[in-house]
């Protein structure tokens, strides 16, 4: 049988990785597709000690992979949006199906790529650009077929968890464990990417589009990342029974739809609570299914390499069927919701953990609870801690009902603004994900 030949650009962290577990495991790959799959040419800038390239096609220049007409599918792991943009743009003009990891290049230039595929009857895969080798593209993709998705929210980056999860259970000083994440492959080459909660911002679009049915519009996510969390606020959450975690999510309301990306305290009874380290979680709503919880490792070589294989034998199964054979690329052969309405984040309505510090007075809660129940928010649990090497003022820590994001930063100007609070007002979104 002819095989399906594959190009292989960048032998990076991915890109190794995939070459290895093709190499390993290639009989049972060839057997699952139903059709022999190698790799017959790789463009990189250099040799990878790692893979022996023996008998493969080499080439220093990536493009010489995209316009080989021996190719059927050209795989796209070099990172970044301007070459790889290009790179894919030429591999589907000549007329190759695309397999990528690339997230970033997905969510801010999939509309156009996707089009241009369809055009060409060739498809581009990316079940590796989010939650690593969760198979979560293809579960939102087929498996919820049947459902309406009212939510999903998710661990999507393994950097910041693994940053998180080793500064709350060993102390660890932030930069080092980034300084870790980075030697152990997980990290984005710039890594601010992962700190800021950007990548999770690339892969929560790609997410809700697929859930809604909507296009790609990674410029409308509210994104905060993990730099600015204190270890206190870690604490204070253990003992109010909440973990912090960076999440992602996306949810349909009347109003609108939800794309935020912020830390988040959620009850620490949740599964996807005790998700650690580089594991990502996926939890969607769906309205037959209910809620399911997609668990693995989010990044890493081999895991990574897991979801680009997965992708590469999809592709093989079908690369003699129509494009409207095919599973569509964001899961709609028509979109369902073409022009979403996506809220601000003033208009989303959460609960809220507030951190502050007070004069330990007759009066001053009254005075804080009083702004916050104008804002229609209420407290619906304190602590007020001992004074810190006895300071005048106590940290108070409160939970809030759930009320409009913008109310509730109107009440903080107003809280800050008391002579009884000194400085600000730490904030952090809780949410139940019940
Ligand atoms: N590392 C991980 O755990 C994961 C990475 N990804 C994505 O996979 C992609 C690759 O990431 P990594 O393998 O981690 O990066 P990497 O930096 O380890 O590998 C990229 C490779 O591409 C090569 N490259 C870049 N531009 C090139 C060009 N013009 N010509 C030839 N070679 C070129 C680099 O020299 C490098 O060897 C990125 O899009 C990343 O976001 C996705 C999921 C997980
Ligand atoms: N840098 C990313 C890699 C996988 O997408 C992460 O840490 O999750
Ligand atoms: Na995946």
């Amino acid at each position: 049988m002819k095989p399906v030949k594959v190009g292989l650009c960048g032998l990076g962290t991915v890109g190794s990785g995939t070459f290895a577990v093709l190499s390993r495991n290639q009989s049972a790959i060839s057997a699952r597709a139903g059709v022999p799959i190698e790799i017959v040419h790789v463009g990189a800038r250099r040799d990878n000690p790692a893979c022996d390239l023996a008998g493969v096609k080499v080439s220093r220049d990536i493009f010489d992979v995209a316009r080989d007409p021996e190719i059927d599918i050209v795989v796209e792991l070099i990172g970044g949006t301007t070459t790889a943009r290009e790179l894919v743009s030429t591999a589907i003009a000549n007329g190759k199906h695309v397999v990528t990891a690339n997230k970033a290049l997905i969510a801010e230039f999939g509309n156009e790529l996707f089009a241009a595929a369809q055009a060409q009857g060739v498809s581009i895969a990316f079940e590796a650009a989010v939650a690593g080798g969760i198979p979560i593209i293809k579960a939102l993709r087929e498996g919820l077929a049947a459902n309406q998705i009212e939510w999903l929210a998710g661990i999507i980056n393994g950097t910041g968890n693994f940053i998180l999860t080793e500064m709350r259970d060993k102390g660890r000083d932030f930069h080092d464990v980034l300084k870790e994440a980075q030697a152990l492959g997980y990290a984005e080459a710039d890594p601010t990417f992962d700190v800021e909660g950007i990548d999770a911002a690339h892969k929560l679009v790609i997410l809700a589009s697929l859930a809604f049915g909507m296009p790609l519009q990674f410029d409308k996510v509210f994104t905060e990342g993990i730099s600015q969390i204190a270890p206190e606020d870690v604490n204070y959450a253990q003992e109010l029974g909440y973990r912090i975690k960076h999440l992602g999510i996306a949810r349909q309301t009347e109003a609108g739809i939800e794309l935020r990306v912020h830390p988040t305290m959620i009850p620490a009874k949740r599964l996807i609570a005790n998700v650690d380290g580089v594991m990502n979680a996926v939890l969607v709503k769906g309205d037959a299914v209910g809620p399911t919880l997609y668990y693995g490792a989010g990044a890493g070589a081999e895991p990574t390499a897991s979801a680009v294989v997965a992708d590469i034998v999809d592709v093989a199964r079908t690369l003699s069927v129509s494009t409207s054979q095919r599973v569509a690329h964001l899961g709609f052969h028509a979109l369902a919701n073409p022009n979403p309405n996506i809220l601000s984040m003033d208009e989303v309505e959460t609960a809220y953990y507030l951190r502050l510090l007070a004069e330990d007075r007759p009066g001053v809660l009254a005075k804080i609870a009083n702004i916050l129940a104008e804002a229609h928010i209420s407290v619906e649990a304190l602590i007020q801690k001992e004074p810190i090497n006895g300071a005048a003022e106590v940290p108070l820590i409160l939970l809030t009902s759930r009320g409009r994001e913008r109310q509730l930063m109107l009440a903080i100007d107003k809280i800050e603004a008391l002579s009884e609070v000194h400085g600000g007002v730490t904030h952090i979104r809780v949410e139940s994900l019940g």
